[in-house]
C-alpha cells in the first residue's frame, strides 16, 4: 500500500536518516519506536511531503505520493501531528468538519454525509460535549482528541499518528488504543509513533525500531521489543530494565506471524 524506498532527509548538513526503506501494508497497525531525536517525526513528515526529502521515493498504491496534488494526498493519508498550534478558535465541530473537506477541490459547504462523518468521529472520540467549544480554549489532551477525530473524519485508508496518546489521561489512552486496533478490522493501515513499548505490544501488529538514522528491527512487537533490544535502544542497563520486565498481560497474543509476513 505504501512503499518508502531509499528515503533520506535531514535538517542541516547531516542526514537524520539515510536510504531508509519501509513498507506498510493494508490493515497493518505499525508502531514506530526509538529514542528522542532519532528521527521518527522527520520520517513521518518527509514521507507526507511536509518536509523536503534529499533522495528516495514514497509510493502509495504504486503511484509517486510526492507528485500527487494536495487533494489526492489528503484522500490517501491523514495525519495527527505531535504539535499543533492554531491561532483561531474554531469550534470543535468545525475543526472536525475540516477533516471531511480535506481532499475536496474548492470551497463548498459540507454535505449531509460530511456532517454524519464528523458527528461519528466526535462520538467515537467521546468529545460530543466539546462540540461548540473553541479549539484554542481546550486542554492539551482535549485538543489531541479533536485532532484524532479530525483525522478519522478524513476517512483515509492510511493514518499517520505522531505520539497519539501524548497528553491523554489513562482512560483515554486505553480507549484510543482500542480504537486504533479497531481500525485494522476496517482494513485501514496505521503508522503511529510511541515512547511506550507496552502500547506497541498491546496494539500494534508490527513494531519498527529506529536508531542512528536506520531501522534497527522490524517484526512482531513481542519479537522486536525484547528487553535486550530496548536496553540498546534507550541506553538502559540490566538493573533499570531487568529480564522479564513485561508482564504477559501487556502482550497481545492475537498477533500472528502472518500479521508481519
Ligand atoms: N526544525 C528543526 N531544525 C533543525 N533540526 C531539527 C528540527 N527538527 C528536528 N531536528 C533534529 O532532527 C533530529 C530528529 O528529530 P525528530 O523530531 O524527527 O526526532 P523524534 O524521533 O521524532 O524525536 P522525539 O521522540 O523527541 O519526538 C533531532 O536531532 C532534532 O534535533
Amino acid at each position: 500500500m505504501i512503499k518508502i524506498h531509499q528515503l533520506s532527509a535531514g535538517h542541516d548538513s547531516a542526514n537524520v536518516f539515510s536510504n531508509l526503506n519501509l513498507t506498510l501494508r493494508e490493515g497493518e497497525i505499525v508502531s514506530l519506536l526509538g529514542a528522542n531525536g532519532c528521527g521518527k517525526t522527520t520520517l513521518l513528515r518527509t514521507a507526507l511531503g511536509l518536509h523536503p526529502k534529499r533522495s528516495g521515493s514514497v509510493k502509495v498504491n504504486n503511484q509517486d505520493f510526492h507528485r500527487m496534488d494536495a487533494g489526492q494526498r489528503a484522500r490517501l493519508i491523514s495525519y495527527v501531528p505531535q504539535y499543533h498550534r492554531l491561532a483561531f478558535g474554531y469550534p470543535v465541530i468545525e475543526m472536525v468538519l475540516m477533516g471531511t473537506q480535506a481532499g475536496k477541490s474548492g470551497w463548498r459547504r459540507p454535505n449531509a454525509a460530511d456532517r454524519e462523518n464528523a458527528e461519528n468521529a466526535l462520538e467515537l472520540m467521546n468529545i460530543d460535549h466539546l462540540r461548540n467549544r473553541p479549539y484554542t480554549q481546550l486542554s492539551g489532551g482535549q485538543r489531541q482528541l479533536v485532532l484524532i477525530a479530525r483525522a478519522l473524519a478524513q476517512n483515509t485508508p492510511i493514518i499517520f499518528m505522531d505520539e497519539p496518546t501524548n497528553g491523554l489521561d489513562f482512560g483515554n489512552q486505553i480507549k484510543l488504543l482500542e480504537k486504533i486496533r479497531s481500525l485494522k478490522s476496517q482494513g485501514k493501515s496505521v503508522l503511529f509513533t510511541t515512547h511506550h513499548p507496552e502500547q506497541a505490544l498491546s496494539t500494534a501488529t508490527r513494531a519498527i525500531s529506529m536508531r542512528n538514522g536506520q531501522i534497527a528491527k522490524d517484526g512482531r512487537p513481542r519479537d522486536v521489543l525484547q528487553v535486550e533490544h530496548l536496553r540498546e535502544l534507550y541506553q538502559l542497563d540490566e538493573r533499570q530494565l531487568p529480564d522479564g520486565y513485561w508482564p504477559t498481560s501487556f502482550i497481545n497474543t492475537n498477533t500472528t506471524r502472518q500479521d508481519v509476513a
